[in-house]
């Protein structure tokens, strides 16, 4: 009998567009296997009105997935790394990260080319507390308000004309065909990307050797190395998606270099901290503590009991 493999994934057209990428990789490294996507909506996905940060942030879009893989009405779940907490429920783990993405922001207009061409009280739209912070910290002029919904759904908000500007993740306008859209890829320098931002993970029972062994040929290694120490930094700042907590690590001469940033909401302070080497979880340690040494905790405290 050929192998049955579940594939767990929410319903957006970029949650889709990782399942069938992953589907397809899968097919590629194994052309005798049979993949099935299930596809299954989030409490993230529903609760489409209240600000992303006040939902109770961890895991929202995740959460009923892993609950069916557990469940083993699934094979494997498939993710934005940027949206997978810090740490996975007992039992289930992140068991591939495939090749990234371009990792930038996008700033979305249809009347400027840059942030600095916008009006005085322009209102731009972005639900990340990260994104808004880094922006205000350079155009403190602006005016940032929360969007949500999928990436259709802000792009036609931006269209109708309730905001003169948009920030989403390049990767997802290049996954979704809509990098036309892009009027400014925002350089790393200004806006450091999310923790994990632009790669797929996929995560299974910690317990189901054979699908681990079915995903091998599907890890990017470099990624890998990348993210691990993106998230080892995030998990001792406590942080998840919905923090202003950024992360980037790439690769410099067959060493790692990683920034990292924690900034209060208002952008009215920004910490940065960066390191090398070649260990990715002593490096998130270290430029964690860097961060945690210029009062990292304070900021993330204030956030977390708004
Ligand atoms: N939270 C939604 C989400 N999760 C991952 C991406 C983009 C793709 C990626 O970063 O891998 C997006 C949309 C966005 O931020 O614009």
């Amino acid at each position: 009998m050929m192998p049955l493999i579940r594939i767990g994934t929410r319903a957006s057209p970029l949650a889709v567009w990782q399942a069938e990428h992953v589907r397809d990789a899968l097919h590629a490294a194994h052309p005798d296997t049979q993949v099935e996507i299930i596809r299954m909506s989030t409490s993230g996905d529903m609760l489409l009105d209240a600000p992303l940060h006040s939902l109770g942030g961890k895991g929202l879009f995740v959460k009923e997935i892993e609950e069916a893989l557990l469940a083993r009405q699934v094979d494997i779940a498939v993710h934005s790394m940027k949206d997978v907490p810090a740490l996975q429920p007992k039992g289930l783990e992140i068991a591939a990260i495939m090749a990234r993405e371009d990792v930038r922001d996008a700033f979305v207009s249809n009347t400027v080319v840059h942030p600095e061409d916008l009006a005085p009280g322009a209102r731009v739209g972005s639900s990340s507390l990260r994104r808004c912070a880094q922006l205000l910290q350079k155009y403190p002029q602006l005016q940032v308000d929360d969007v949500r919904g999928n990436v259709a759904t802000r792009l036609r908000k931006l269209d109708e004309g309730q905001y003169s500007a948009i920030i989403l993740a390049v990767a997802g306008l290049k996954r979704l065909q809509l990098h036309e859209r892009i009027t400014y890829a925002i350089p790393v320098e200004q806006s450091l990307p999310a923790v994990g931002q632009g790669a797929v993970g996929i995560e299974i029972r910690t317990d189901d050797i054979a699908t681990r062994e079915l995903l091998q040929p599907l890890i990017d290694q470099s990624t890998w190395q990348c993210v691990l120490a993106e998230r080892s930094m995030n998990r001792i700042l406590g942080g998840d998606c919905r923090l202003p907590v950024a992360a980037l690590a790439e690769w410099q001469e067959q060493k790692l270099f990683l920034r990292g940033l924690v900034a209060s909401p208002d952008g009215s302070r920004l910490l940065r901290a960066e390191a090398s080497g070649t260990d990715p979880v002593a490096l998130g340690q270290e430029v964690a503590d860097q961060l945690l040494a210029q009062g990292a905790a304070a900021i993330i405290k204030e956030i977390q009991t708004l």
